[in-house]
């Protein structure tokens, strides 16, 4: 039987369940994901994130030193990148005393992005570059009468965004569909967004490997780079807010002509520790 002591965490309600494995002693596989992230009979949490020393990733050829934040999806697939989720590890890295503050550099499947710790439980990241083609494929769900075009974005994982009156009428408990099927063979977060007024939009998620969550941080930073392009917005640096709903969190670009420099800013907050112990067989 094998148990483990954890952390939970949140940003703006997109749930982590975090866990200490400085040597990687244990990989956990898919079931093992899929009986923590459980929200019935196990902890719950849209995703596991694993703080692993990075030296010890065969996949990291960067600083060993560095901490490795190896997320996984409530489905126990793997993902490159988690805008919640690294504001979340770098806070309780911060609290459990494994790095010192205000600027923690974590290490990622899309490479370093450096945390800074705010005041007020906030957390501010540099998320890299962002990539947009707008109108590069099509998206559906239930709730839309026929598919709508989409901006895809890549933020180190792939998001398809697309602009609807109301994301508050769809069905997110079914997936949506996205043409051509080829454009995210390995699947895509896909974001309907409303834009509310000037630098200002709303949101609604499904994420690849979970389905809806009440928030996603690399999709709100994919919602901010799709509307900025899609306004014509020419200044830079500039900011928006994005609500999603657990919560708001603002989304800084700089860049334009497709390619962005993006910062987002949001909460992070430890919710609890314990001990689990994973089913067996
Ligand atoms: N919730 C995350 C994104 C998690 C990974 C995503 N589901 C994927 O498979 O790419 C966020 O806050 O960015």
């Amino acid at each position: 039987m094998h148990s483990l002591t954890f952390t939970k965490g949140h940003g703006t309600r997109n749930d982590f369940v975090i866990v200490l494995d400085r040597e990687d002693m244990h990989d956990p596989s898919p079931d093992e994901v899929r009986a923590v992230c459980d929200r019935r009979a196990g902890i719950g949490g849209d995703g596991l994130l694993r703080a692993v020393k990075a030296g010890r990733i065969a996949e990291w050829d960067g600083d060993p030193d560095l901490w490795f934040m190896d997320y996984r999806n409530a489905d126990g697939s793997v993902a490159e990148m988690c805008g919640n989720g690294v504001r979340v590890f770098a806070r309780y890295l911060a609290d459990n005393g494994l790095a010192d503050g205000p600027v923690i550099p974590i290490a990622t499947r899309s490479g370093v992005r450096e945390a800074t710790l705010l005041p007020d439980r906030r957390v501010r990241v540099d998320v890299g570059t962002v990539t947009v083609e707008p109108g590069a494929v099509k998206v559906t769900a239930a709730g839309l009468d026929q598919a709508v075009p989409a901006t895809k974005v890549d933020v180190g994982n792939p998001h398809a965004v697309a602009f609807v009156d109301d994301p508050a009428v769809l069905d997110l408990t079914r997936p949506p569909v996205w043409e051509p099927a080829e454009a995210f063979p390995a699947g895509v977060n896909c974001e309907f967004v409303r834009i509310v007024g000037e630098r200002h939009v709303e949101m609604r998620v499904f994420e690849r490997g979970v389905g809806e969550t009440l928030s996603c941080g690399t999709g709100t930073v994919a919602v901010a780079a799709a509307a900025a392009e899609r306004e014509g917005v020419a200044e830079r640096p500039v900011t928006y807010r994005v609500d999603v709903p657990g919560g708001t969190v603002e989304v800084e670009l700089a860049g334009g002509d497709g390619v962005e420099q993006a910062f987002l800013t949001g909460p992070a907050v430890i919710v609890g520790h314990g001990e689990f112990t994973l089913p067996e067989g």
